[in-house]
């Protein structure tokens, strides 16, 4: 890992997340990896699955939210908070605070510990249950939307949204290739929807027009 956050405490964490992610994926991998069936919106079934950002993709959203000085960045699936934690480290050096979401019980518990090894309780809000319930209450200016829970519920999670962004405001979609992504791929790359999209293999980075 060529770079982490200097927080010592976040670093620390990420570098533990890190490990047990690479230790979780060659152990699906040894199995077999992913059944087709396996590979869907199941949100039970997944509950033990990292499914999470790289180390470069990391320094990617903390740059993104630096470079934003973002204020309000709000997150959709946070899994074990690996992404989490980049966005955290970027939003203590900016003063901003971020909004997290995850379905998944087992995680959120995890979630909370992290948080609390991290240092990092009073800049994460962490909402429990289904984001397209819990992202309701968001107020908005809103700087940075990412979106990396399950793929077909992206559109509708900008949708919800798209009213507490604000004008320039960043959003960042992870896993494009996948198929269910395409209805948000399809809205966010038609400027008559008020979007600018570049797609960056895999990822796209869209900015919201005035
Ligand atoms: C790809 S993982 C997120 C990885 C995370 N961003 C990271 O880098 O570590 C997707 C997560 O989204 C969660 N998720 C899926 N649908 C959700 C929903 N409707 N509401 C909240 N969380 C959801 C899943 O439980 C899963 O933990």
């Amino acid at each position: 890992m060529d770079w982490l956050p200097k927080d010592p405490r976040i670093a620390e964490e990420l570098l533990r997340l890190h490990d047990a992610d690479a230790r979780s994926t060659a152990e699906r991998r040894a199995r077999g990896g992913f059944k087709p069936e396996e590979n869907t919106d199941d949100i039970v079934r997944l509950g033990s699955e990292y499914l999470a950002l790289s180390p470069e993709e990391g320094r990617f959203v903390y740059m993104m939210a630096m470079g934003a000085q973002a204020r309000t960045v709000v997150e959709f699936g946070a899994s074990f908070g690996i992404s989490t934690l980049y966005f955290a480290a970027a939003l203590k050096e900016t003063g901003g605070r971020l909004i997290t979401t995850e379905v998944h019980p087992d995680k959120c518990a995890a979630l909370r510990d992290t948080f609390a090894r991290a240092g990092v309780e009073d800049i994460v809000t962490l909402l429990e249950g289904d984001a397209r319930e819990t992202l309701r209450q968001v107020q908005g200016p809103v700087d940075v939307l990412f979106l990396d829970g399950w793929k077909s519920m992206y559109l509708p999670v900008l949708d919800l949204l798209t009213p507490a962004l604000r004008p320039g405001a960043m959003v960042i979609g992870d896993n494009l290739d996948h198929g269910s992504a395409q209805p948000y791929a399809d809205h966010v790359s038609d400027p008559a929807n008020g979007f600018l999209t570049q797609i960056l293999g895999r990822t796209g980075l869209s900015v919201k027009l005035a």
